[in-house]
């Protein structure tokens, strides 16, 4: 059973699909796929998300059925490089294997460093380096803790027709959010944990100031 849905806090602005493409896709232990990627028009932010559908996605949306999303903060360190100070890479990497599977759709969302730029960021992490943990840093650069709106990722999914969603995250703001813009999230569904030496404070503090759903094992979480 879903929870009930609280009515959304605003209308939500109508957007449409600007232009759908077709890319070959790969990520590491995964076939190569051909996904939809989708633009935009009429975003609140106007900022430049993607959608990435997999599969039947369209035919899942157009059913009514619920369809399995991943709501991605672009991390450019993370996502391209492969920076080990988080679990960005990891997380979208799973999140496509599993999408590609189940017909889903990702939603790439353009919000470097959780809506505060990617020099912003950089700036953080050299704060993080005196001992601020990734929250505080934020604050002490003049920054929200989390500037990360999902009105945009509400009007995409709408966009597509889609209302229910298994969303893919450890991030209870993100089904919060998501809910309060009237989309339904039917189940959140867990990432796995991709803890590493160079990203478990990163970790512990997600766990602890946010309330992410991240069971470090207690050897790692003491380290
Ligand atoms: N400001 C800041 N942003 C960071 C830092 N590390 C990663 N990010 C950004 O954080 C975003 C990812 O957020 P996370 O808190 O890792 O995870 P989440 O999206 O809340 O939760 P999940 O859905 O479970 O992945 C991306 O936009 C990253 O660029 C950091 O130390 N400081
Ligand atoms: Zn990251």
């Amino acid at each position: 059973m879903s929870p009930a849905v609280p009515a959304p806090h605003l209308p939500l602005a109508p957007a449409d699909v600007r232009r759908a493409v077709k890319v070959p896709v790969e990520a590491p232990r995964m076939e190569r796929e051909v996904a939809d990627v989708l633009t935009f028009t009429g975003l609140l932010d106007s900022q430049e998300h993607l959608l990435l559908g997999f599969g039947g996605w369209r035919e899942r949306a157009a059913a009514g059925k619920t369809v399995e999303i991943r709501m991605h903060s672009e991390c450019l360190t993370g996502d391209v490089f492969g920076s080990a100070r988080c679990d960005c890479g990891p997380q979208l990497h799973e999140a496509m294997k599993a999408l590609a599977e189940n017909d889903g759709v990702l939603l790439y969302l353009r919000q470097e460093g959780r809506g505060i730029g990617l020099y912003n960021k950089l700036d953080a992490y050299a704060l993080q380096d005196t001992g601020l943990d990734t929250y505080a840093a934020n604050e002490a650069l003049g920054h929200g803790a989390d500037e990360r709106d999902y009105t945009a990722a509400a009007q995409m999914l709408v966009a597509v027709g889609i209302t229910d969603v298994d969303l893919l995250t450890n991030n209870p703001d993100k089904v919060a959010q998501l809910r309060s813009h009237g989309i339904t999230v039917s189940h959140q569904v867990h990432t796995g944990v991709h803890a590493n030496p160079s990203n478990v404070a990163y970790l512990r503090a997600k766990r602890d100031v946010t309330g992410h759903t991240l069971d470090l094992s207690p050897a790692i979480a003491a380290g």
